[in-house]
């Protein structure tokens, strides 16, 4: 197999490096592979002994050299915030979905995004509270678009229908106003064609701290 990969050094720049995976980004990808693999194995016990062993080299092999900062929070040209750390959006983080979000014309952020097995909560359907962070993450980018970043202060959310998982869903939001450091947005999961599955309602509300001058850690 022959990977091309992003220069050294571009892994902090996402636009430096282009369409071009980064050694990081691929690492990331393959464990999420792994985690899927480790959830649906059915090999025998002494595999799993084995692989655990070869998991945990590996492993030390990685910590051999630790990041001494946290991954730098950028905004793309259309003003998201893209952070390769973040829980739901992280290029380099394994446990992020990854949730790509992109700006329609009319301001509305909009998802394409799968879930997975691994995201299962009560038999054949989507945990609620991951449907919470997927939520929380677009109606805090619509407001930091809207140019409101802030922390979530009420995030309140009405489940209408069984999420699944394996299937083509749509995350979207849109930013609705702002009062002095409170901004509100609304969003939804749905299907493809529409119908709603999770409903949102979401108030972000930047901190002083922030406006004092002392940039977020998101
Ligand atoms: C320099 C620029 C840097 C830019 C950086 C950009 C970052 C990128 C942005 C976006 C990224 C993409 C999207 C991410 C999405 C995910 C976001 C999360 O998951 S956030 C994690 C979960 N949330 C927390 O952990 C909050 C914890 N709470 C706090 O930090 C504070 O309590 C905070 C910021 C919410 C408020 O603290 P205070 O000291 O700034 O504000 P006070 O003076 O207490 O309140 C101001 C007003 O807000 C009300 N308020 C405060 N907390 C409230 C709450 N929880 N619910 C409702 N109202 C609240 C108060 O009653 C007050 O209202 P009245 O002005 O009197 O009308």
């Amino acid at each position: 197999m022959t990977i091309e990969l992003a220069s050294a050094g571009d892994t902090e720049d996402p636009a430096a490096a282009g369409d071009r995976p980064s050694a990081l980004d691929l690492l990331t990808q393959q464990v999420r592979d792994l985690v899927d693999a480790v959830v649906l194995t059915g090999v025998p016990q002494d595999e799993l002994v084995e692989i655990t062993a070869e998991l945990a080299a590996l492993t030390d092999r990685l910590r051999a050299l630790r990041r001494t900062s946290r991954h730098p929070l950028a905004f793309d040209p259309e003003g998201v915030p893209r952070h390769a750390g973040n829980a739901v959006t992280g290029s380099a983080n394994p446990y992020a979905l990854p949730l790509v979000s992109r700006v329609t014309s009319d301001g509305t952020i909009r998802a394409e995004l799968s879930f997975r097995q691994i995201h299962e909560g009560p038999p054949t359907s989507v945990h609620g509270g991951v449907s919470a962070m997927v939520l929380d993450q677009v109606l805090g980018q619509a407001v930091a678009v809207a140019g409101g970043a802030g922390m979530t202060g009420t995030l309140t959310l009405r489940y209408v229908r069984r999420v699944p998982y394996g299937e083509p869903l749509v995350a979207t939001a849109e930013y609705l106003r702002t009062e002095g450091r409170k901004s509100w947005a609304e969003g939804r999961i749905a299907l493809p064609d529409g119908t709603p599955l999770v409903e949102a309602t979401g108030l972000f509300i930047t901190p002083r701290l922030w406006t004092e001058g002392t940039a977020g850690s998101q």
